[in-house]
C-alpha cells in the first residue's frame, strides 16, 4: 500500500516539508508506504524544490531587488534551466538585504537581476528556460530584466538610463535588440498562477503593488507608467493577456519577448515526474495552509486533485482549515488542524495538532483502501 504526499506550505506556520515529516510516521506506522514530492506553483524556492526532477542547483551573483550584488540559484538539467525570479528580485530577498518595504522601494525596485540570471543560464548553455514567476518585490513591467538581457534605455532628453532603479518612471524609448539576439533560438516558458493583466484594477500595480510597499498614490503612478511602457513596446494587445501582470509585470515582459505561459503547478509537477510517482500509489495527500476557492483555481493542490481522479486514485486533503463553502465531492476524506484544536493553538504550535490528525488520516486511508 503507497500513499503518495503532494503537499503545499501551511503559509505562516509550516512549510511542505515539515507537514510531509508529520504526516509521514503515523502512515508508517500503520504499514502504509510513503512516498513524498514536492508542490509549488513558479513562487519562491521553484529551483530548489525542482531539483527532485535530477537538476542541479547552481548560483550566480546578481544585481538584488534594489541594488548591490545578491547570490541567486537556478537549475540545470542538460539544456533545460529553471529560474526563479524571486531569487534575484524577490520581496523577502528585499527583507532580507535590510530593505524597507515602502513607497519609494515599490518605485524603485528593479527586475534587473532575473535579467542577468537569465544571462548567465544562456551562457552556461540553457537552449529552453522556466521562468517562475512570483514572489516578487518589483512593479517595473519586467524593463529591468529587459535592461538585464542587454536592453538600451533611454528618457525623454534622448540620454541613456543606466540605473534600472525607477527606469520605468523616465524610459521614453527601449532599444531591444540586445534581448532579442541573446534569446535567439532559446524557449522560454513562464511559470505562473496568477491571471493578472499588466495594469488597470486588477493589474500588477493595483492588485499586488500594496504587499510590495506602494500607497495609494504610487498605486495610481505605477499603473500609468505600466500602461505608457506597454504603449512603448507597441504592445498593448499582450499588455491585455492573462498573466502579464504577473511579479510587478514581468510576465509582460516575457510575453514580448516570446514566451509561453504555463500553470507553475502543472510544470513542477511534469518536472518532478508525478506522474510517474502517481502510477505507483495506491491513494494520494495534497493540501495547504487554508483549503478555499483560491485553491480551486489551479493551485498546486487543485492540480494533484484533479490528476488524482483522472488516475483514479482517492485523495485526501490536510489543511490547517477549509472555507466551509468550498465543496468536497470526489475528496476521499478531508482534515483540518482546526477541526482538532482551535486556530489560535493550531497557528501558534501547529506540529502536536499535525500529528494528531496524521493519525485520523492514517486510519481513514486505511479504511478507504480496505
Ligand atoms: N497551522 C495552521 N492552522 C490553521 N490555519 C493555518 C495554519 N497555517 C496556515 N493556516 C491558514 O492558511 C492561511 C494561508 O494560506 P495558504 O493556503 O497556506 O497560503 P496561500 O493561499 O497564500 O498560498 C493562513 O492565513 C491561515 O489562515
Ligand atoms: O510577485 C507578484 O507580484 C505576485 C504575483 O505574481 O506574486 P505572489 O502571488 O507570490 O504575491
Amino acid at each position: 500500500m503507497r500513499a503518495l504526499i503532494a503537499v503545499d506550505k501551511f503559509k505562516g506556520t509550516l512549510t511542505a516539508a515539515q507537514v510531509t515529516d508529520h504526516l509521514r510516521p503515523a502512515l508508517e506506522g500503520a504499514g502504509i508506504r510513503v512516498d513524498a514530492t514536492p508542490l509549488a506553483d513558479g513562487g519562491p524556492l521553484f529551483p530548489a524544490r525542482s531539483s527532485a526532477g535530477g537538476f542541479s542547483l547552481h548560483e550566480a551573483p546578481v544585481t538584488g531587488p534594489l541594488g548591490g550584488t545578491v547570490t541567486a540559484r537556478w537549475a540545470l538539467r542538460g539544456e533545460q534551466a529553471i529560474i526563479e525570479m524571486a531569487e534575484a528580485s524577490g520581496l523577502a530577498l528585499l527583507q532580507r538585504q535590510g530593505g524597507s518595504v515602502d513607497p519609494a522601494s515599490a518605485r524603485a525596485a528593479t527586475s534587473v537581476g532575473t535579467g542577468e540570471l537569465i544571462a548567465h543560464a544562456v551562457k552556461a548553455g540553457a537552449r529552453s528556460i522556466v521562468l517562475g514567476l512570483g514572489g516578487s518585490a518589483t512593479t517595473d513591467g519586467g524593463l529591468g530584466m529587459l535592461m538585464g538581457l542587454g536592453a538600451v534605455v533611454f528618457d525623454a532628453h534622448g540620454q541613456r538610463v543606466d540605473d534600472p532603479r525607477g527606469a520605468l518612471g523616465r524610459a521614453t524609448e527601449v532599444d531591444m535588440s540586445g534581448p532579442l539576439q541573446l534569446l535567439d533560438g532559446i524557449e522560454l516558458t513562464v511559470a505562473c498562477d496568477v491571471d493578472n493583466p499588466l495594469t488597470g484594477e486588477r493589474g500588477a500595480a493595483a492588485v499586488f503593488g500594496p504587499q510590495k510597499g506602494a500607497d495609494e498614490q504610487t498605486v495610481e503612478e505605477l499603473d500609468v507608467q505600466l500602461a505608457e511602457f506597454a504603449r512603448l513596446l507597441k504592445a498593448q494587445d499582450t499588455a491585455g493577456l492573462a498573466g502579464a501582470g504577473a511579479a510587478g509585470g514581468m510576465g509582460f515582459a516575457a510575453l514580448v519577448l516570446g514566451a509561453h505561459m504555463e500553470s507553475g503547478a502543472d510544470l513542477v509537477l511534469d518536472l518532478t515526474g508525478f506522474d510517474k510517482a502517481l502510477a505507483e500509489a495506491d491513494v494520494v495527500i495534497t493540501g495547504e495552509g487554508r483549503f478555499d476557492v483560491q485553491t480551486l483555481s489551479g493551485k498546486g493542490p487543485a492540480v494533484v486533485i484533479d490528476r488524482a481522479h483522472r488516475a483514479d486514485l482517492p485523495v485526501f486533503v490536510v489543511c490547517g482549515s477549509a472555507d466551509p463553502d468550498v465543496p468536497r465531492e470526489g475528496l476521499a476524506g478531508l482534515f483540518q488542524l482546526t477541526d482538532k484544536a482551535p486556530v489560535e493553538q493550531a497557528m501558534s504550535d501547529p506540529g502536536p495538532v499535525l500529528t494528531a490528525v496524521a493519525g485520523d488520516l492514517a486510519a481513514a486511508v486505511l479504511s478507504c483502501l480496505r
